[in-house]
């Protein structure tokens, strides 16, 4: 049955009212986003008798537009804008995306609280000292075979060379491999070593540890 326009449209504008005042329990901007929305679908009318003046945007004016006001906005339209994200997201990055710093031309050494705190997201990383007596973080792992030892070497001086901050490395018992990370011109620990312990524990090593015997549950 095709009601009259009139009839219609106070049928439309009923639930547009019904849609508005169930909104506006969710916030006066969710009943105007809800009314516009309904508004715009049925007509400016509809939108005059239930929003009041017209909402949304209007041409310039000619004398607006002779102002040039355009010009004026702040910045200019070509300005790139470099979006830098603020400081702690350095932390939400993680170490192992950062990238190590120059250790040449004197590196202060952490001191004992952040060293705590950057400790924390290198897992398996334990805190000692090096035979220079120096503050340092190790890793140990046993690796499959004496070749494997070698490769995990190779594997780890690929981050080293790329980073320019380098472990020490052992490898003893024929399968026991050691990472030892200090930065030697602090004599002590940077965040360049928590970096580098970070990006070693990315490393895929799986085939060169041992194989995981299968577990049989007789
Ligand atoms: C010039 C070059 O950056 C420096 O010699 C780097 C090389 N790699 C390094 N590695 C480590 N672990 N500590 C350093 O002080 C260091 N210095």
């Amino acid at each position: 049955m095709q009601l009259a326009a009139p009839a219609r449209l106070s049928q439309q504008l009923g639930a547009l009212q019904r849609t508005v005042t169930a909104a506006q329990r969710r916030g006066v901007s969710a009943a105007r986003r809800g009314g516009l929305q309904i508004c715009a679908s049925i007509n400016p009318n509809a939108e005059r008798a239930l929003m009041g003046e017209d909402f949304g945007a209007r041409d310039p004016t000619a004398g607006e537009l002779g102002s040039n006001f355009g010009d004026k906005v702040l910045g200019n339209y070509n300005t790139e804008h470099i979006i830098k994200p603020p400081d702690a997201m350095g932390e939400i990055v993680g170490l192992k995306n950062k990238k190590c710093v120059a250790c040449e031309g004197g590196i202060e050494a952490l001191p004992e609280s952040e060293i705590n705190r950057l400790q924390k997201q290198c897992a398996g990383w334990r805190l000692g000292k090096n035979a220079a007596g120096h503050d340092c973080i190790s890793h140990e792992w046993k690796v499959r075979n004496f070749r494997a030892g070698l490769d995990l070497f190779q594997r780890i001086a690929v981050i080293a060379e790329e980073e320019g901050h380098h472990p020490d490395l052992h490898l003893t018992g024929y399968n026991t491999v050691v990472a030892e990370m200090t930065t030697h011109a602090a004599k002590g620990l940077t965040e360049n070593d928590f970096i580098m312990a970070a990006k070693i524990n990315e490393i895929e090593m799986s085939d060169l540890l041992p194989k995981r015997k299968p577990k049989f549950w007789a």
